[in-house]
């Protein structure tokens, strides 16, 4: 049976996160009846233990492939005009530099790309040659600091206030009547089936509630390779970050500063209205392997199962991660090395091996759409990943997403073209 987009029926695991709740605002945008799409997840949108569940995130155009650039262009023109997601993008710019002789090679291919790509991105990316045009985009730090410093600043970047504008959305599929289930009616145990075996048409949650629908999708994040097996395409790891209080007069003097990032010590964000400034260490990331039997696989098997901050609130970060923050924080901004630290967690993604998303039909579950993978980019996606993920759906997907999103199982998704593997927090001291 053919259903028209009025009367099919979507169940959205994850629809707290990022990608869900896209999927869920762009069904409605398409066409959809909101009282057909129902949202589940852990906790109510925007959930706790979602990677989006952040002060901010990087708003920059990635360029690493034609598919990254579509969807970094898409992104950047929603997020600059949908009035839904323009509150939520500081376009503060983005300084992204290096004072190593590897690093600053690898920011000028990044600078040579950007020209290469051919549609006008060197007006708005910018080469910071000398000390000066650092300081001059970035007057807050001081000449010692940047010696040595080259980079690019990226105009077209900034920040995204990231939980902010899942709740936006989350507010806006409230008023149209989408129906949501959290807590145990949230939580995804397993998907049901047709009497013909491989069509899903439907879930149970962990309190036993089923959901029948004609499309079941799992965006479930770090989570998903834990509930169903994924043959090892995704590695759930964790990055960690922390945050420090400023005065307000410490305060004003960052604002409007550009997100700083450099790839061997980290990044941090201007504060937020609270004087607040998150800081991130920069490294390949923390698996938690352990034997775990996802659904679908035949026998318990070593998984990384991440550990939710929401669940465990008096969990950190290990004892390094202490250090490697600390460490940016002398870098960026030395005068508050001695703050306090708080609000230290870690944040979970599924990494890929080749970095590109998982979103893909299931290959044995007819009608069962994974919408996930990762590469610790794909926030910025918020306003348009959903709309692909509809086309998923209704079959109307580009080849060249198609191709780069298909189920791909092989690769080594813990290294994930990361210049090394990730380390196992069992393997590390605090
Ligand atoms: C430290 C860190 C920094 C990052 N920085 C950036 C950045 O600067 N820019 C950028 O663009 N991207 C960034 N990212 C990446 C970005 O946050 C992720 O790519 C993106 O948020 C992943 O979206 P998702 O929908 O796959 O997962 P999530 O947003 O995590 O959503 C998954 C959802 O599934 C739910 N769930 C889990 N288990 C179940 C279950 N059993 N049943 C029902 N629901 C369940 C969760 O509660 C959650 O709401 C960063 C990531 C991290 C970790």
């Amino acid at each position: 049976m053919t259903h028209s987009r009025a009367s099919t029926r979507v169940v959205i695991v994850g629809g707290g996160g990022t990608m869900g709740s896209s999927t869920a605002l762009h069904l409605i945008r398409s066409g959809y009846t909101p009282s057909n799409i129902t949202v589940l997840d852990v906790y109510p949108i925007p959930s706790l233990q979602s990677a989006g569940y952040d002060l901010n995130k990087i708003m920059s155009i990635r360029l690493r492939n034609a598919v990254d650039l579509q969807l970094s262009l898409e992104s950047l023109h929603m997020w600059k005009n949908d009035e839904l997601f323009k509150p939520f993008f500081h376009n503060v710019g983005m300084i992204d530099c290096s004072s190593s002789e590897e690093g600053i090679a690898s920011l000028r291919r990044k600078h040579q790309s950007l020209i290469d790509a051919g549609i006008g991105l060197e007006k708005t990316n910018v080469w910071l040659e000398s000390e000066e045009e650092i300081l001059a985009r970035a007057p807050h730090f001081t000449r010692e600091q940047i010696k040595g410093w080259k980079g690019l600043f990226c105009g077209d970047g900034g920040w995204l206030a990231a939980a902010k504008a899942i709740n936006a959305i989350g507010q806006f599929l409230n008023s149209q009547g989408v129906k949501f289930g959290f807590g145990g009616a949230g939580t995804f145990k397993r998907p049901l089936f047709a009497a013909d075996g491989p069509t899903c048409n439907g879930l149970e949650t962990l309190d036993g509630t089923k959901y029948y629908a004609d499309k079941v999708v799992l965006a479930a994040g770090a989570w998903s390779p834990t509930l169903v097996d994924l043959e090892d395409q995704c590695v759930s790891k964790a990055w960690v970050f922390a945050h420090i209080q400023l005065t307000p007069r410490e305060a004003a003097e960052y604002k409007d500063a550009p997100v700083v990032y450099d790839g061997e010590y980290g990044f941090f964000f201007e504060p937020n209205e609270h004087g607040v400034i998150k800081v991130c260490d920069e490294f390949p990331g923390f698996s938690r392997f352990k034997q775990h039997q996802p659904y679908g696989a035949a026998s318990a098997k070593f998984v990384s199962v991440p550990r939710s901050h929401a669940k465990h609130p008096t969990d950190t970060y290990p004892d390094a991660s202490e250090a490697t923050i600390r460490k940016a924080i002398a870098r960026f901004m030395p005068h508050f090395k001695d703050k306090e630290l708080f609000n230290r967690t870690m944040c979970w993604c599924a990494d890929t091996a080749d970095a590109n998303l998982l979103i893909c039909e299931h290959p044995k579950w007819k009608n069962f759409i994974l919408a996930t993978g990762d590469s610790g980019h794909s926030f910025k996606l918020l306003p348009n990943i959903g709309k692909h993920i509809v086309e998923l759906l209704e079959g109307s997907l580009s080849q060249d997403l198609a191709d780069a999103w298909r189920w791909r199982p092989g690769g080594d998704a813990l290294k994930s073209g990361r210049d090394a593997p990730a380390k196992d927090l069992a393997d590390m001291p605090g």
